[in-house]
């Protein structure tokens, strides 16, 4: 799901979650992650009268700046003339955008309170596919990719999914797609009340349309909303350009964070989205991902005679993470690692919660354990976050990470390597996409890792 910022309220939202948005029009960064996209066709002859269909509907303009067009990736939006940066590109009212409200109130009446609104919207768009030509959206549901076009790592095989299953990724979308077959069991004597128009849906077509809704909605307290014209624009990691709700006047709307030169592709962000992110939920990924980041699972040993105490005392002084943009969930024995920016300067290094980890890991007796309780309730109530006063045994336990993170770096290594040649002729384009995805992804994890590493290398030294 993409993020969108309230502009009476210039906050982020994802779902129901808030965080500060400051530098709206802020200068781009000179580097653009997708520089290399191909433009195939500056205007899309099947969508020419997406946007006069969409201006009638609303009763007002959209967009006097802006044309569909294609790119190698699906459709995109282009300058239709020169755009300065501050420019409001387009204005959707709320009037033409799609959100559980388009639910048949008899639908809606016997879906229960734990159906999540991306799943609700899918329902919507359902209901408007079956319909055909006969839908008040035909002209925008026409325009949707068809299912044979998404990639989102739900629709991978078995043997595409082996691909990526040292990353994280994989865990989320198995759990994902036992999820989805759960909703569609809870939704599905909802949707048999209307057999004239729901008839034979599929888990295919259910997972298609969530897919649809889940790759190209934006978030708001209301649960989330498909936006027609501005879900044709793509996502760039480094754009400072965002939709935005205004909630007094009913409408979304993108302003330009750069200037534009007529028929330049114009790219927004979805969100500080990662690459198993934009893969899970989007279906692709970016060649250099600033936002990349990797989970890492630790498992204290099963010889380790103080397992059981030390996972008592973990999980009692657990803290759970604030959610990021990328909404993946951490507990007690997994963790997030960002890109460590410099292994000798003084920014943030490891995360603080997993070298805490470490440092009980490598405790070997009751004492040193109730050491760090102790330590712990006279202090912020946080265990282990000081460092050990026996330098030795600091230095161990960050070894501990550091022979966790070689181990999880040669793993790596070889899953890449054993990608082998994308380049070979014998392999399909959809087969050959998603191995470039995979390489993506892996390589911006394994950047994450070498550099958690380095770090780690440099503060043993330090204490040497
Ligand atoms: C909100 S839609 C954007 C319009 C879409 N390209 C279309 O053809 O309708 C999001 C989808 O566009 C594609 N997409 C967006 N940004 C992309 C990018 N930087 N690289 C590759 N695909 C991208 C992905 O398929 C994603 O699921």
């Amino acid at each position: 799901m993409l993020s969108r910022a309230g502009t009476s309220q210039p906050r982020w939202s994802l779902g129901q979650l808030f965080f500060t948005f400051s530098h709206r029009f802020s200068a781009r960064l000179n580097f653009s992650s997708i520089s290399e996209v191909k433009v195939l066709n500056h205007l899309d002859d099947e969508c020419g009268d997406f946007l006069p269909w969409l201006e009638r509907k609303a009763g007002v303009q959209v967009s006097s700046k802006l044309y569909i067009g294609k790119v190698s990736y699906g459709r995109s939006l282009f300058a239709s003339r020169d755009i300065q940066i501050g420019d409001c590109i387009l204005r959707v009212p709320y009037s033409v955008q799609i959100s559980s409200d388009n639910l048949l109130p008899k639908a809606s009446a016997l879906l229960d309170d734990q159906v999540e609104s991306v799943t609700k919207v899918a329902i919507a768009l359902l209901v408007e596919q079956k319909l055909g030509w006969e839908s008040e959206w035909a002209h925008y549901v026409s325009c949707l990719p068809q299912l044979g076009e998404m990639n989102s790592t739900i629709f991978w095989s078995r043997s595409e999914l082996d691909m990526i299953c040292q990353s994280f990724v994989y865990q989320e979308t198995i759990k994902q797609k036992a999820q989805l077959e759960k909703d569609f069991l809870r939704i599905k004597p909802a949707l048999e009340q209307f057999p004239h128009i729901l008839r034979r849906i599929t888990f295919k077509d259910f997972i298609h349309a969530y897919a649809l809704v889940k790759s190209r909605a934006w978030g708001s307290t209301k649960g989330v909303s498909l936006i027609p014209f501005a879900d044709f624009l793509n996502h760039d990691g480094v754009s400072e350009a965002i939709v935005l709700n205004d909630e007094d006047k009913h409408v979304s709307e993108v302003i330009a964070d750069r200037n534009y030169a007529a028929h330049e592709e114009v790219l927004i962000r979805y969100g500080k989205f990662s690459n198993a992110t934009l893969l899970l939920d989007f279906g692709f990924t970016l060649p250099y991902n600033i936002h990349d980041q990797v989970k890492v699972q630790i498992d204290i040993p099963h010889h380790d005679l103080l397992r059981e105490t030390k996972l008592e005392i973990l999980k009692k002084h657990y803290l759970p993470a604030i959610e990021d943009d990328n909404g993946f969930k951490t507990s007690w024995d997994s963790f997030i690692i960002k890109e460590v920016k410099s292994a000798v300067g003084k920014g943030k290094g490891v995360p603080q919660s997993l070298r805490a980890f470490a440092r009980v890991l490598c405790c070997t007796s009751h004492q040193d354990l109730s050491d760090l309780v102790l330590e712990a309730v006279q202090n912020d109530g946080r265990l282990a976050r000081r460092p050990f006063k026996s330098r030795s045994k600091e230095i161990q336990a960050h070894e501990i990470l550091l022979s966790h993170l070689t181990r999880l770096i040669e793993e790596y290594n070889a899953s890449v390597k054993s990608l082998g040649n994308a380049a070979s002729p014998s392999i399909c384009k959809r087969f050959a996409l998603r191995r470039q995805m995979t390489l993506h992804l892996l390589a911006g994890e394994l950047r994450i890792l070498k550099s958690a590493s380095a770090w780690l290398k440099n503060y043993c030294a330090s204490l040497l």
